[in-house]
Formats: structure tokens, sequence, C-alpha cells
């Protein structure tokens, strides 16, 4: 079975958020299950470009109004033996933000024009697709009449490439596969993939039900509904080998399960690093993108309360300049509990989810969330609204003893406030906490499970394929 997973970021080559982790570890472990995968991606302004060969392919858009030809570099996935191939055109690749060139979708398009001719032209039995930058591989894999077969994974609903009209001219999309997809004077490439992949998948149980209804569904709940027989929800998993408390070198102190006290020098040395007073409070870490998605606004209703609580909160984020100066000002009004840390770093991410106590992750939606079981990895307790993949994976932590977190159902800052008043509660009984930290670390969320789900949609998928 020949596979192409397409996908705009991939860890460690180019990352903006969860998508990368995913496309830079699944494919691993599809490969270790006997797959032949390959990934695609953009070969985007930020990439080294030492890190790719270049072949002496060429790969043109076949539909796409303005004839483009990308040049194809051949790399491969670090620490792995999974190829990657880069597709790269100078003048659309023209921003060092993944997502801020200047024609964004038309550099999306003209990419899965040319990506559905790579597929084709070398083979592919699935190609899968993941987002709506790389939704139209399904559309444009129908116009050429290909074999292949096509897996849309939404990682994220509420982005969705909507453009005017002129941009559905300029796509080649023939008129007999317009219907669905051009809707009040807009193309909307996610739901273009929605209606012409062979299968959906979506990254946890939960949200895959979720996305059906009007609260979650973006305005695409109409056609997910419809699709449900071919929509499945396959939890992410984390890279094991990648994050592993035992070896992470970017640590102070190594720690495990058996050894959670060496926890404690991450503790000391991350305060001491982000300036905050070496206390006992409970450390709290918040690393996200700074969008509505993620509950900010929970944080600014009750932001007062939380300053009177025995806290220190670390926060790393990029994002809506609003959030930026909200902790921005925390961090000024209260410099002894919060360090707000407002750029992008990979070594101080890890360093947070290894010195941590808690980890906060109060979303509106999470289609899985990997914040939260990168926390639980490092021993770090998540406390989380029970919405999406944080509800498959956060388990309310109970006079029994079981549980891995806490947590809140209703989207209501106090709900938040008692979750976190729980989670002290329990933080200040030592005993106790190491049971919750313990737990957390015993669970399982490697890709080894969630990778055989995947191969066996692959084989569903490739089923549908012999009998037709
Ligand atoms: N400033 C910063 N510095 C360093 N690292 C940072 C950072 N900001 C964020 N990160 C990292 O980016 C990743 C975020 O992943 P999430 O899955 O939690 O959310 P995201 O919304 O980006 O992903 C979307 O796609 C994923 C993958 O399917 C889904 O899990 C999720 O629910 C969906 O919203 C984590 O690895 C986090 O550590």
């Amino acid at each position: 079975m020949k596979v192409l997973f397409v996908s705009y970021e991939v860890y460690p080559i180019a990352k903006v958020g969860g998508l990368a982790d995913v496309a830079g570890s699944l494919p691993k472990y599809l490969k270790e299950l006997g797959v032949e995968i390959d990934l695609l991606m953009p070969f985007h302004k930020s990439i080294d470009k030492n890190m790719a060969i270049k072949t002496d392919e060429n790969i043109s858009t076949r539909f796409v109004k303005r004839e483009v030809s990308f040049e194809v570099y051949r790399a491969k996935l670090p620490k792995s033996d999974v190829n990657v191939f880069l597709l790269y055109n100078e003048r659309l690749m023209d921003s060092k933000e993944i997502y801020g060139a200047s024609n964004l979708g038309f550099q999306a398009m003209s990419f899965s024009d040319a990506a559905a001719g790579f597929a084709v032209d070398k083979g592919y039995d699935i190609v899968h697709l993941n987002d709506w930058q790389t939704a139209l591989i399904a559309v444009y894999l129908k116009q050429r009449e290909a074999k292949c077969k096509t897996l849309l994974s939404i990682h994220n609903l509420a982005y969705q490439g909507v453009y005017g009209k002129e941009y559905l001219d300029l796509s080649g999309i023939e008129k007999s596969n317009r219907n669905e997809i051009f809707e009040a004077g807009k193309i909307n490439f996610l739901k273009a993939g929605l209606v012409f992949s062979d299968k959906l998948s979506t990254v946890s149980p939960t949200y895959a039900k979720e996305i059906q209804t009007k609260e979650y569904g973006a305005g695409l709940e109409d056609i997910l509904s419809r699709r449900r027989s071919d929509l499945v929800g396959i939890l992410n998993g984390i890279d094991y080998y990648e994050y592993d408390p035992e070896r992470d070198e970017r640590l102070w102190a190594n720690f495990s399960q058996d050894n959670i006290e060496s926890k404690k020098i991450n503790k000391s040395n991350l305060q001491q690093l982000v300036g905050l007073p070496k206390k006992d409070d409970a450390l709290i870490g918040l690393i996200s993108r700074l969008v509505d998605q993620k509950g900010l606004d929970l944080i600014e209703d009750i932001k007062d309360e939380l300053m009177k609580l025995p806290i220190q909160i670390v926060v790393l984020g990029t994002g809506e300049s609003k959030y930026e100066d909200m902790f921005r000002i925390l961090q000024k009004n209260y410099p002894e509990k919060v360090a707000a840390r407002l750029t992008f770093d990979l070594d101080l991410a890890q360093k947070i989810y290894g010195g941590a106590d808690m980890f906060l992750m109060p979303s509106r939606y999470e289609p899985c969330g990997l914040g939260q079981m990168f926390a639980m990895r490092y021993g770090t307790v998540p406390i989380v609204r029970y919405t999406g993949g944080l509800a498959d994976t956060v388990h309310e932590f109970d006079p029994e003893n079981n549980g891995n977190g806490f947590g809140f159902v209703d989207y209501d800052a106090k709900k938040l406030l008692g979750a976190l008043k729980k989670a002290l509660k329990v933080y200040f009984q030592p005993e106790l906490w190491k049971k919750v930290v313990r737990n957390a670390m015993r669970q399982d969320f490697s890709w080894r499970v969630s990778a055989i789900n995947y191969l066996s949609l692959y084989k569903k998928i490739l089923e549908v394929n012999n009998d037709a």
C-alpha cells in the first residue's frame, strides 16, 4: 500500500501548531507498520534550503488558470526513514511565515493541483489530506479521473480557506463539481474536500460527533452529518521517542514515574529561567496559540480571583494581540505570579511541560489537543474543559484515586475557577498529588494504537476501491 501524506506543516521542518506534530510523527509509526508512506509539503521560505536535495523533476499545475511550475526537492524526515518531498515555487513562497504568503489562497490551490499530479505520476494508492490547505487535492484528483483514493483529516474545522468568486474562476474547478463548494459568492476549500474525499476523519471520537452539530460544526455540520458513515474520529498520539522525560535533553533533570521527585529540579530551574520567585505554589503552564479557540477569555474573566490563589503561571504563546496584551499586563501587574513569553520557542515549551505542576487548557473547542498529552507524559497534571479530545483524554481525579486531571464542562469562567480550586486542594496533599501525577504519566498516548486505527481505515478505503 503506497500512501502520500500531504500537509502544510511537518515537525521539525515547519511548525505552527499541532498539525505539524501529527504530520511529523504519524507517518513514522505507519511506516513501522509496513505502509509505504511518503510526505509531501510546500517548500516554505522559512525552511533551510540545505535540508533537502533538488531533484531534476518539476511538476506543473494542470487546472489552475495561471500555470505554475514547482521544483521538486527531497529530504528525509529527521530521525526516520520516511521520504519528504517538497514543492518549491519562488514567486508563491514569498513569506517567512508559513501562512503569511501574499496570496495564500492561490498558493494552496496551486500546490494542491500540483500535488494531485505528483500523486498520480508516482502511483500512490491513497492520498491522505490534512486540513483546508490540501483539501482541493480531492477535487483535482477527481478531475484527473485518478485511481487513487483520498482521506481528508480535519484538525481544525474553524479554518476553512474561504475565498471570493475570482478564486473559483482561477481554480479551474469544473462546473459540474462546483455546486456545493460555492456558496454565497465564496469558494470553500475545506468543504470541497469534505464533499469529494472518499473518507473523512478527525482527531478524536468526541470531536467527530460534536462537528455534526450546529454548535461545533462551523457551518459545515450539514455536510458532515450527511457523510457521517464516512467520518471517523481517531485520537491523535504523540511521539514517544521524541518526548520522553527519561531522556529529554532539554530538561535540567530527567525523571520517570518511579522518580517523580526529580521533576522538582525542573520546576525550580524553570522558575529561575522565567524570572518567577522559587516558591512551592502550584506552577501552572499554558502553551498555546493565543486564539479564541483556546478559552482564554475565561481566564480574562477571573484574572483577579486567579491572582489571589497560591499559584504562579508561565505562559508561552503567540497570537491575537488582545490575548498577548492580557498576559503582558498580568505579568506587569503581578511579576511574582505571572511570566509571559509571547514568542514561539520549542525548547522552552519542553522545559514548561517538564517543570510545571499543572497545565491549563480551558478550550472553547478542541479537536484533539496535544498539549494535555505532552503535559501528562511529563507528569504535569492537566486542567481542561471537557470538550473534544480533551474529554477523551482527561478524566477527573476522584476519591478512589482514579483519573489523571481536573476539569469542567460548561463554558463558564466560574467553573474553570472551581476546577482549579479542586486541583489545588489535591496539590497541597503531596501524597495524593503524587497519585494523580502517576496516573497521568501511566497513560499511553503514543501513536501505537492510533496508527493501527489509521492503517485499518486505509485498508477499508482500498476495499471500497476494489469493490468498485
Ligand atoms: N509559542 C509556542 N512555542 C512552542 N510551541 C508551541 C507554541 N504554541 C503552541 N505550541 C505547540 O504547538 C502544539 C499545539 O498543539 P495542539 O494540538 O494543542 O493545538 P493546535 O490548536 O495548534 O492544533 C490543532 O491540530 C491538532 C492536531 O490534530 C489538534 O490536536 C488540535 O486540537 C487542533 O486545534 C503543541 O505541540 C504546543 O506545544
